[in-house]
């Protein structure tokens, strides 16, 4: 695999959580075998996924905050960062959020695989908005990553157009469509495994973070 141009690989390595669980659906667990099959000529890449954030020592979670968010910084308490996780992988299996991630570098996607487990209810029987809002956002921010390295969501547009129905698998397709400057602009789209509902459909903009700014 060539390197990723920008990419940000964490510096320590745990339980990858994207991974085949004895909690994933059959739904969720051929997709992965068929993604997986894609990955054999190269032109698709599992992406792995840990529970924790970006960085574990607090020397290094200090020294990016200053880098990159000097304001926030001052309102940060470094020991509770200790304690900080990914949200979206902080679920018992099966109950929240189960996914994992495809990219495609030639044609400059990734697409998630993603079950929402119980926990996760809205209106009956349905994800929670915010749930679905949340997976778009860590599918896109994973394909501003790897394009930029260092990015924030400054914007994400949503119309949720179908309800999607609690412990079902979807696909959520996203699609890096120009990047100008520090902007990253990327859709993204919610369907059924069969392709035959559209649940969601999503635009958004990620700014590349810059030093030298006081953000
Ligand atoms: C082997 C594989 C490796 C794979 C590696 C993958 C690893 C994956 C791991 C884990 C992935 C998880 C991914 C999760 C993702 C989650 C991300 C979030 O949830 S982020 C939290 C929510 N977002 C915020 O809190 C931002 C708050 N906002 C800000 O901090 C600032 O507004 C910021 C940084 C976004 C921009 O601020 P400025 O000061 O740097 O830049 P300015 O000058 O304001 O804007 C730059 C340009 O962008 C436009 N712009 C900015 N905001 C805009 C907006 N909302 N709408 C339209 N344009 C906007 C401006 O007009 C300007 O444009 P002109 O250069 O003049 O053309």
């Amino acid at each position: 695999m060539r390197p990723l141009a920008g990419s940000y690989l964490p510096e320590f390595f745990h339980e990858d959580h994207s991974l085949p669980k004895p909690s994933w659906s059959k739904d969720m667990r051929l997709l992965f075998d068929q993604f997986m099959k894609k990955c054999e000529d190269g032109s698709w890449i599992h992406l792995p996924s840990y529970n924790y954030t970006l960085f574990q020592r607090s020397q290094d979670i200090s020294a990016f905050i200053h880098a990159y968010l000097p304001t926030a910084s001052k309102l940060i308490n470094e020991e509770k960062l200790l304690q900080a996780k990914i949200f979206t992988r902080n679920f018992e299996d099966g109950l929240g959020f189960e996914y994992v991630m495809f990219y495609n570098d030639v044609e400059k996607r990734v697409v998630c695989v993603f079950e929402g487990g119980p926990y996760l209810q809205g209106m009956p029987g349905c994800l929670h908005g915010g749930a679905i809002a949340t997976m778009i956002d860590a599918t896109v921010g994973t394909s501003a990553m790897i394009a930029e390295g260092i990015v924030m969501t400054a914007n994400l547009n949503i119309n949720f157009k179908r309800p999607v129905p609690l412990c079902s698998v979807v696909l959520i397709n996203s699609q890096l469509d120009k990047i100008e400057g520090r902007k990253l602009f990327i859709s993204c789209n919610v369907q059924s495994v069969d392709e035959k509902t559209l649940y969601t459909e999503a635009t958004s903009l990620f700014i590349k973070l810059d030093p030298e700014k006081q953000v």
